[in-house]
């Protein structure tokens, strides 16, 4: 075990510790690397964030009042909707130009919230879909059917592992509308784990949880990093901020106003303000 390890701090901790907590700072090793991403949706800028840089193996949230732009910020980079302009790199390769499907080959894949369709279908099948849909249909009404059922068998396979990792391998045949806020929230990150990513982006994780599945929810992604992958999240719940980002990224209005360690982001003015704005001065007073 690695002294980091016994004192309970992420290598990515450790390897952040100390960098300024400004916006676009350059990171020692990013995963994902970002420059001028902007999207207008008529007259209003959604996003606007000139530079950002997430660090490999890290746990980063990305935080800010509602619509701060920060769905729309994770959309664009994995290619579910199109820049006004901007480049981003992951993992080394370009990815501006990608499809949604080619993100998720890239690596870099999304959680869902289940829909309605999805709620009306089997855990299981939720999850065989979450093997396919982010590849492309295309891709797989062009593969022969005997390669495709050999890999739809491993693909059961693998859905088996992980809803036992995620103690959802009872309800496999389940309705997945009969699962609880907390189990659809595992469901949706096991689905997303189907594509084996290198980055799993997860929009609010915590939202409709209730306080008994949110630890183990919390221990699930940690457990993400431990396995070297690279977190990065949308989260209001600021609790859950504190306890497991390695680094924290703030938009508000559209841009990226700062960036920090938990501990810095909650002592910035910036940020109690863009959150509290002048409710919080009142308050203080
Ligand atoms: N398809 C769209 N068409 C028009 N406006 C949009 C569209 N999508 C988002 N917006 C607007 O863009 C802004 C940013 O929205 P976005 O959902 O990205 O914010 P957010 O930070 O994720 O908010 P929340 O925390 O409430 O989910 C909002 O003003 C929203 O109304």
């Amino acid at each position: 075990m690695s002294a980091d390890q016994q004192t309970g701090i992420s290598a990515a901790r450790a390897a952040l510790a100390g960098m300024a907590a400004e916006p676009g700072v350059a990171k020692p090793d990013p995963i994902l690397t970002a420059t001028g991403v902007r999207r207008a949706f008529g007259g209003l800028v959604a996003v606007d964030v000139e530079h950002l840089e997430v660090q490999r193996g890290s746990i980063t949230a990305l935080i800010g009042p509602n619509g701060a732009g920060k769905t729309t910020y994770f959309n664009l980079l994995t290619g579910f909707d199109r820049p006004s302009s901007g480049e981003w790199n992951f993992n080394g390769r370009k990815a501006n130009r990608m499809r949604s499907y080619q993100v998720a080959q890239a690596g870099m894949v999304r959680t869902f919230q289940l829909t309605k369709a999805l709620t009306r279908m089997s855990v299981m099948d939720n999850m065989l879909i979450g093997a396919s849909s982010q590849l492309g249909e295309r891709m797989w009404a062009g593969l022969f059917p005997p390669l495709w059922k050999r890999q739809e068998a491993a693909n059961r396979e693998k859905a088996l592992v992980l809803l036992e990792r995620f103690k959802l391998i009872d309800k496999r045949e389940h309705y997945a509308g009969e699962l609880s806020g907390g189990q659809r929230k595992l469901l949706e990150m096991a689905r997303a784990l189907m594509l084996d990513p290198k980055m799993v982006m997860l929009d609010e994780p915590m939202a409709g949880v209730n306080p008994a599945l949110k630890q183990s929810l919390l221990e699930h992604i940690k457990g993400l990093r431990e396995e070297g992958m690279t977190v990065l999240f949308v989260e209001h719940d600021m609790d859950m901020v504190h306890e497991i980002a390695d680094w924290v990224a703030v938009m508000a209005a559209g841009q990226l106003i700062t960036e920090g360690t938990p501990d810095q982001i909650s002592a910035d003015p910036r940020v109690i303000d863009a959150y509290l704005g002048a409710h919080h001065d009142a308050a203080q007073r």
